[in-house]
């Protein structure tokens, strides 16, 4: 998957070069360009933004500099893999649709992600209206509060979806067995993990985990999620359909 982020920070990015992701880049899974939105400036300022139309507080960031950033992008990307494909732009804002994980697995299908974070009171709106025709361009929400910028929900977005690539984690069994995941997971939160020593500070790891009797392991695990689930997150046990709550799920 190529990742192409333009951004007046890019240096925002240094995460992307350790850790699992920095890994999945060595490994040529992940391959990260970052530009530097300024460099399609003209003027001796490199000025990115203007004063909103219609007044209000803040300042908007300018199509004519996005534009020519965008196209010389896509440009770049086209050049590099020979071909007329085009990327799926993702402009991060509070406005926008939730990111979920099923928005994760949607975008770890794709082959070419051009994320474009916004900052001040974001991009004039007809950047997106521009390429809106021509590629297909979503505006997401990592969460109900707002940054300063949309490098960090950039960074947010990058790893839910590199870590979905093929090859990137270890046990691809982990990722099933995600919260969110589809399938069993779906809209539960993943319940509580232990790991070695048997008794830590007088804490004991539930017996039922080291049972080896997986059987009664996967329905604690279950009924731990659900627990879990309505007790924070009780909006998400709504959407689990009829079938998706069994009548031994009913008694958690
Ligand atoms: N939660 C979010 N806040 C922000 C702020 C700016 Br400025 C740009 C994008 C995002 S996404």
């Amino acid at each position: 998957m190529r990742v192409d982020i333009i951004s007046i920070f890019p240096e925002y990015f240094a995460p992307l070069d350790v850790s699992l992701m920095g890994k999945a880049r060595e490994r040529g899974i992940l391959d990260i360009h970052l530009h530097q939105l300024r460099d399609w400036t003209h003027d001796v300022h490199k000025t990115v933004d203007d004063t909103p139309y219609g007044g209000g507080p803040g300042m908007v960031m300018k199509p004519e500099v996005w534009g020519e950033a965008v196209d010389a992008v896509i440009e770049d990307g086209r050049a590099a893999s020979g071909g007329d494909a085009l990327p799926r732009l993702i402009v991060p804002t509070p406005s926008g649709r939730p990111f979920t994980q099923e928005v994760a697995l949607e975008y770890a299908e794709e082959p070419w992600l051009l994320f474009a974070p916004a900052r001040y009171e974001g991009i004039d709106s007809r950047v997106v209206a521009e390429y809106g025709e021509r590629l297909r361009t979503d505006e997401v929400s990592i969460g109900d509060y707002v940054l300063a910028g949309g490098e960090a929900a950039v960074l947010v977005m990058v790893e839910a979806v590199g870590r979905l690539l093929p090859g990137v984690l270890g046990n691809a069994r982990s990722v099933a067995d995600d919260s969110f995941a589809p399938g069993d997971m779906a809209n539960l939160l993943e319940g509580p993990v232990y790991t070695k020593p048997p008794v830590w500070r007088g804490h004991e790891v539930p017996e039922v985990l080291l049972s080896g009797h997986h059987g009664r392991i996967a329905r604690w695990r279950r009924d731990e999620a659900l627990r879990r689930t309505l007790d924070r997150r009780p909006e998400l046990v709504a959407r689990l359909d009829r079938d998706g709550l069994d009548k031994h799920d009913r008694r958690v």
